[in-house]
């Protein structure tokens, strides 16, 4: 059994080349049990990579442990805790979706199946043959299929891809009460908006460097209150009075249109409302402009290693 806070999963320095060419450069973060971690990175970063190494189809350089045991293509053990989903998931296309959860499953009662259809939204279309599925429904299974035999680790690799904007809702759902029963979950996507609202953690990567690996609120926090700081749009009863005083104190100050401050840590939120009250200012709408979590990974892609 895991202690509290142990890490389920811990990767630590990990490298791999393909040939001469060098994919991933010392990466390393833990998945703890209950969380969902979302693994972040334009195409070509090396998610799939990462996710292939955890799940033993490549090899590797460094560490990856799995509830304290060492994976590796050759020691596959600890995979008995992990079910996964990456890339093309291995479905019968001859088998309807039903047989092939069922040759899966090597110890899922018929009542736990029964509800992981359910979950993934299976079930109506389980008895059809797995070739007459469409991307969603083919998706939708190897997430079931990925969800048998109660893991501990769940590893999906852009399992939103192809889904309808329903499918995608009830997903979150099914990866929230498998963390909520307490197993971790790792999945992957190039869209942050698809993770935005499922991911407790995130783990950025670039050209196989970790440029971001802590909560999705530290994130934020990191990414908001960075180098540009926010932006406080203002109604006041003198914009014009306003302007030339916060301009005077070295904030940062735009008025096309509505009157835009750009805050920081040295010229703070608090500091500008100060100013304004001091000087009879009154402030009749104050908004902050909140960087969208997209606009964040974006700018620190761009700023990341090549
Ligand atoms: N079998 C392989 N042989 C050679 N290079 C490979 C192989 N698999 C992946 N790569 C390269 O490794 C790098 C990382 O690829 P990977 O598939 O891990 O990225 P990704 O982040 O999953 O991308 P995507 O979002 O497009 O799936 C890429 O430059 C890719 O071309």
């Amino acid at each position: 059994m895991l202690e509290n806070n142990a890490k389920l999963l811990s990767v630590k320095a990990v490298n791999k080349s393909f040939g001469r060419r060098q994919v991933l450069f010392d990466v390393s973060f833990d998945i703890e049990p209950g969380r969902i971690v979302g693994l972040i990175g334009p195409n070509g970063a090396g998610k799939t990579t990462i996710m292939k190494s955890i799940a033993g189809l490549t090899g590797y350089q460094g560490s990856i442990e799995i509830d304290g045991q060492k994976v590796s293509k050759d020691h596959l053990a600890p995979l008995k805790k992990v079910g996964s989903l990456i890339e093309t998931p291995g479905i019968y296309p001859y088998m309807s979706g039903f047989n092939n959860l069922k040759l899966y499953s090597q110890n899922t009662s018929a009542e736990d199946l029964g509800q992981i259809m359910e979950q993934t939204m299976v079930t109506d279309f389980a008895n059809r043959k797995a070739k007459k599925y469409s991307l969603g429904m083919k998706q939708r299974l190897g997430v079931a299929i990925a969800m048998l035999d109660n893991p501990e680790l769940v590893i999906l690799d852009e399992p939103m891809n192809g889904l309808d904007p329903e499918s995608v809702h009830s997903m979150r759902q099914v990866l929230r009460n498998l963390a909520d029963q307490g197993a971790s979950v790792l999945i992957s996507s190039h869209i942050l908006s698809e993770l935005e609202l499922v991911a407790d953690d995130l783990v950025v990567v670039n050209h196989g460097h970790i440029l971001f690996n802590g909560t999705k609120a530290d994130f934020f926090a990191s990414q908001a209150h960075g180098a540009e700081g926010s932006t406080v749009i203002l109604k006041t009863s003198n914009d014009k009075k306003a302007t030339s005083l916060l301009s005077a104190l070295g904030f940062e100050t735009t008025t096309t249109g509505d009157l835009r401050i750009i805050t920081d840590s040295e010229h703070s939120l608090n500091k500008l409302l100060q100013q304004l009250v001091m000087n009879k200012i009154e402030i009749h709408e104050i908004t902050e402009e909140r960087q969208s979590l997209e606009d964040s990974f974006i700018e620190l892609i761009k700023g990341g290693k090549e």
